[in-house]
């Protein structure tokens, strides 16, 4: 081996020893992804995080997928001449638009990631927040400058049963999670999904949830890229929340809600970087933005 080749594999060894105490650490977890974004449209970004899942299941970690499709949706909704706007970040579902806003992400983004994934491995599972009642919905209302606005069949999570869930994971399946819900009444509804992210990791008592996006993280002064905010406590992202616009708003209230439930530590990191969950989880200095209780 030349010197070259040796320095490339001594790189390579540290890389992977890097890893030894996270792996440790992490052994047994319960880690939820909330997957979106770029990650979603880019077939190299795609299989990369489809790769990670499996990863994170061979070394022990039980990772548990929540998957958004907004975009998918409302590409759907204009096929079928279906008017679809957003307001206060949630999306305006009549009844006809939730059998399509369910039609999409049961059908055909859940889908699709489960295939991904068990290209790498026969583990992924899907399921809506319907199955086995693991999402019990209540009525939403969106805030546009501070007023209450009726969305339609937009929900909120009211309650969660974990079981089926809990027997995927047991079972060493990879549950991948579509978020449309019944309420109490039977009613359809459509979750945003960062939402149902965090309330499934705090119901699940979860080590972290990992909400990817279009960003490098969080910014203390979007969009001034030099802004990044490596680490913050919920009280500083509280004190932050007024000033965060609107695609960033549901991702950090999701992580919020998340480490005041209890969940130890919430991520948002740059879905555009393969593996960016792999560098999230396996390194030293992490990636992205950390909110960690005050
Ligand atoms: N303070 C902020 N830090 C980072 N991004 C912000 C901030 N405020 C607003 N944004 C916007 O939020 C977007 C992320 O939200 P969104 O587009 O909904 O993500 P995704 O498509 O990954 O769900 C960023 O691309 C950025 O345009
Ligand atoms: C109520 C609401 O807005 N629901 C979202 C559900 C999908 C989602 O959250 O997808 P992203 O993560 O890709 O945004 C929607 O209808 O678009």
């Amino acid at each position: 081996m030349n010197g070259r080749d040796l320095g490339i594999a001594l790189g390579k060894a540290t890389t992977l020893i890097e890893a030894l105490p996270w792996l440790t650490e992490f052994h047994g977890a319960t880690v939820v992804v909330k997957y979106g974004g770029n990650a979603m449209v880019d077939q190299e970004l795609k299989r990369a995080f489809a790769a990670d899942m499996v990863f994170l299941r061979y070394v022990g970690i039980k990772p548990i997928v929540v998957h958004g499709g907004g975009p998918q949706i409302s590409s759907m909704l204009g096929r079928l001449d279906i008017e679809s706007e957003f307001r206060g970040g949630l999306r305006v579902t009549t009844p006809e638009a939730a059998d399509v806003v369910r039609m999409v992400l049961v059908g055909q983004v859940g889908r699709e990631l489960v295939n991904l994934i068990n290209g790498y491995g026969p583990f992924a599972v899907g399921m809506s927040g319907e199955d086995a009642q693991l999402f019990t919905a209540v009525r939403r209302t969106a805030f546009v400058e501070g007023e209450p606005v009726d969305v339609g069949q937009v929900g909120d999570v009211a309650e969660v049963n974990t079981s089926a869930i809990i027997d995927l994971v047991g079972a060493g399946r990879i549950p991948v999670v579509s978020t449309v819900a019944l309420d109490a009444d039977g009613v359809l509804h459509n979750l945003n999904a960062d939402t149902a992210a965090a309330a499934l990791a705090v119901a699940l008592g979860a080590r972290k949830l990992v909400v990817l996006t279009d960003v490098e993280g969080l910014y203390a002064n979007w969009p001034d890229t030099d802004s990044l905010i490596t680490q913050l406590t919920a009280a500083e992202l509280d004190a932050l929340m007024p000033t965060l616009s609107a695609g960033m708003v549901p991702k950090m209230e999701a992580c919020l809600r998340a480490v005041k439930g209890g969940v130890p530590a919430a991520h948002v990191v740059d879905g555009r970087v393969p593996h960016s969950i792999l560098l999230e989880v396996f390194t030293e200095e992490g990636f992205g933005t950390m909110v960690v209780p005050s």
